[in-house]
């Protein structure tokens, strides 16, 4: 579980295939016993990655879903435009979709399918870093709606994940960095020579190996808690000021944050809050991390004219209970605390030091 064997990671009933892995989807269809295969891609990898998969195909026939890429379009709009295609091809419920794709695709492709006829199978391909390092495993799947990120969704794991390194030689750089926030995040919650590791590779395009820690370190949290009940709130380290900041700026930039520089914006203030509210994080990891982040990530103007409402983007977090603000801060490189309750001023502050930076 803990390891890679054979080219495979075990999680929660399901594997995730490393090199190779395209003829382990080509083994899965063909063992599966599915009525029908159905492939959701988005407009850059019906291009880009769905020939490398139809390949494998080999006679089988699907039909293909296609949505906009963006995390603009991660709405029920376009779930519900699945479903109705769905619909309209005739799915039943040993109906297969398999979802090709970024964050946005698995997440979006996950959720329709866990409703559909109250959940078909699906699994993932994912095509970019970060969704190959984070989003296709451990079964959040999820929608955006009123400028709340995944605030509909469900915990619902897939039958597999299939891991290409192929696909990310058409990936934009900006996109592989926005996967390497992810990456970096693990080293952060759980392995500090992981960090030390990726401060020091090439990662123009992150080697299979780094990108099965990565899956190692997040499937091993997701084993222990798959629904968030505690220590799974560590993967969630900068998500609590990233998604506002990633929110913010997807509803008033017209070129937005990715997930991932938002969540390294975020990974800064909350490393802040780490050494300010006495979680264990010294003032020199600190400025390790801040070194790293503002090296990798170009700085976002935060004004302060945004605050008041970048902190009611926070009051929506779904670690929070009642009326406080949780987060999850850093005891150290490697170690986390979660449930860490954090004031509005506190927020601010952290946000007036990512600012000053
Ligand atoms: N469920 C989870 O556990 C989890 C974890 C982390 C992030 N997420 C979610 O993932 C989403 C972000 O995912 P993302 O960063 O993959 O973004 P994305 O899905 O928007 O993909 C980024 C861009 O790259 C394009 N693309 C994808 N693969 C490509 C390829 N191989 N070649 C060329 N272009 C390609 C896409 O079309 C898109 O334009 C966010 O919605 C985030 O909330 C979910
Ligand atoms: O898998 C998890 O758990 C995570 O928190 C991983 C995050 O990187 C990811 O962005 C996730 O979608 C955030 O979930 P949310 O519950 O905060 O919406
Ligand atoms: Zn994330």
């Amino acid at each position: 579980m803990d390891t890679v064997q054979n080219n495979t990671i075990e999680s929660i009933g399901y594997n995730v295939y490393l090199n190779d892995s395209l003829n382990e989807l080509a083994n899965f269809v063909e063992q599966g016993n599915y009525s029908k295969f159905f492939i959701l891609t988005d407009e850059y990898t019906s291009v880009h990655c769905l020939p490398l998969v139809e390949e494998k195909f080999a006679g089988k026939t699907y039909d293909l879903i296609e949505i906009n890429a963006g995390e603009e379009n991660k709405t029920i709009d376009f779930c519900i435009g699945v479903w109705k295609m769905l619909i309209d091809f005739g799915a039943d419920r040993h109906s297969l979709l398999i979802n090709v794709g970024g964050g946005v695709v698995t997440d979006l492709g996950g959720f329709a399918a866990s409703t559909f006829k109250r959940g078909i199978d699906f699994v993932n391909v994912p095509t970019t870093v970060l969704s190959q390092v984070d989003a296709s495993v451990g079964g959040k799947t999820g929608i955006d709606m009123d400028s709340i990120k995944n605030i509909i969704g469900t915990f619902t794991q897939p039958k597999a994940v299939f891991i290409e390194q192929a696909f990310l030689k058409t990936l934009p750089s900006r996109e592989i960095l926005s996967g390497l926030a992810e990456m970096l995040k693990h080293g952060l919650i759980a392995d500090a020579d992981y960090w030390e590791a990726l401060k020091n590779s090439d990662l123009s395009i992150p080697s299979t190996d780094l990108i099965a820690q990565s899956v190692i370190i997040k499937n091993r949290i997701v084993i222990s808690d798959p629904t968030e009940k505690s220590h799974r709130k560590a993967l969630n380290f900068g998500h609590t000021v990233g998604h506002a900041v990633e929110t913010y700026s997807l509803d008033n930039d017209a070129d937005h944050l990715t997930h991932g520089e938002a969540i390294a914006i975020g990974m800064i203030c909350e490393a802040w809050l780490s050494v300010k509210k006495n979680a264990g994080l010294t003032e020199d990891g600190l400025n390790d991390i801040v070194k790293v982040l503002t090296r990798f990530y170009p700085k976002y103007k935060v004004k302060e004219s945004t605050f008041g409402a970048l902190i009611e983007l926070m009051k929506k977090d779904k670690k929070n209970e009642g009326n406080t603000i949780n987060c999850t801060l850093l005891k150290a490189v490697g170690a986390y605390q979660i449930n860490q309750i954090c004031t509005e001023d506190e927020l601010c502050e952290s946000l007036k030091y990512y600012a000053a930076l």
